[in-house]
């Protein structure tokens, strides 16, 4: 069976406020799936139904084909929101002390945090108390507690807040690396340029609805609009008067246009050539954040 979550048809309601109308997404085996969303989207209220912490009013959550159930998400590695460590315990000390609560063996829970503390850079921070570290640190000690026991799915509430790049890139690499395993990996965040780096998958999020979900570069292509930008030797002024064709803008040699249809497209190609070299010729594909901008309204 795939190791598939599925979020199926989520309400959820705070007194009057609906802050998830109908929510329904999946996050696919061996995949980073970003979570995107502003201030308030519903985030991490979806992430909490999903690992339990919050009931659902409406809808399901699926593992594997069938309703999750606490046993299943015993294996479900999260990082909450409100970050749950001990303040005072030392780093690895309360590591191995989680991943034997979620039911790995001493010798098997050392290793995983022994390696994991190295992976992330934190190896020398082991024996200090957890309030000793820097924040950035503690973040990646957060992490490694989300995985230390082996997870089958990961759900990771905003994991690259406050990291340096460095981190960022220490956080992701340990992030790819389960996924390569087979593990969904599901991760919210603000920063839309490092999700649009990072991810396979995308989930967008306002207002408590789903606005745009699925493989990333397929979403890009889906929300081209038609638009090709054309780079030719000297000005591009004469695209104003060919058919089928609709200026966006014109910076000298550089131009985006609409096109009426597709075979404007081998049209305006050729007459381009026919008044010289034609340097760049290409679909304009949106970046998330235009994207984000657009279905977030
Ligand atoms: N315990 C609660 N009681 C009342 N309202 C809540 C509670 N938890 C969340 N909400 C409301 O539900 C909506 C969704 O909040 P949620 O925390 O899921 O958003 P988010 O996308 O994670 O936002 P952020 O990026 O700011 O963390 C908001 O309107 C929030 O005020």
């Amino acid at each position: 069976m795939t190791p598939e979550l599925r979020i199926e048809g989520i309400s959820r309601r705070f007194g009057e406020r609906l802050a998830l109308d109908e929510v329904s997404f999946t996050v696919p085996a061996g995949r980073l799936t970003g979570f995107i969303g502003g201030n308030g989207a519903g985030k991490t209220t979806t992430m909490r139904i999903v690992l339990g912490v919050l009931a659902a009013h409406g809808g399901r959550v699926r593992w594997q084909g069938a309703d999750i159930d606490a046993l299943a998400r015993r294996r479900f590695g999260y990082m909450p929101e409100e970050r749950g460590l001990y303040p005072k315990m030392g780093v690895a000390d309360q590591l191995v002390y989680l991943a034997r609560l979620h039911g790995l063996d001493p010798a098997r829970a050392r290793r995983n945090v022994a390696d994991l503390l190295e992976r992330l850079g934190l190896a020398a921070r082991a024996k200090e108390p957890l309030e000793k570290l820097s924040l950035g640190n503690q973040q990646r000690a957060q992490l490694a507690a989300a995985l230390a026991h082996d997870p089958v799915a990961l759900v990771l509430d905003e994991p690259f807040s406050g990291l340096d790049p460095g981190a960022v890139d220490d956080v992701a690499g340990v992030l790819r690396e389960r996924a390569a395993t087979g593990v969904p990996v599901l991760f919210s965040s603000h920063q839309l340029d490092l999700v649009e780096r990072l991810c396979d998958q995308l989930v967008i999020i306002a207002g408590g609805q789903i606005r745009a979900s699925g493989d990333r570069e397929q979403l890009r292509r889906a929300h081209a609009a038609d638009q090709h930008l054309i780079v030719v030797d000297e000005d591009a002024g004469w695209l104003r008067e060919l058919p089928g064709v609709r200026l966006v803008s014109l910076d000298g040699p550089r131009a985006v246009v609409v096109l009426s249809d597709p075979s404007a497209t081998q049209k305006l190609l050729r007459a381009a050539l026919d008044r010289g070299p034609v340097h760049q010729f290409t679909p304009v594909i949106p970046t998330l954040t235009e994207i984000f901008r657009k279905v977030s309204q």
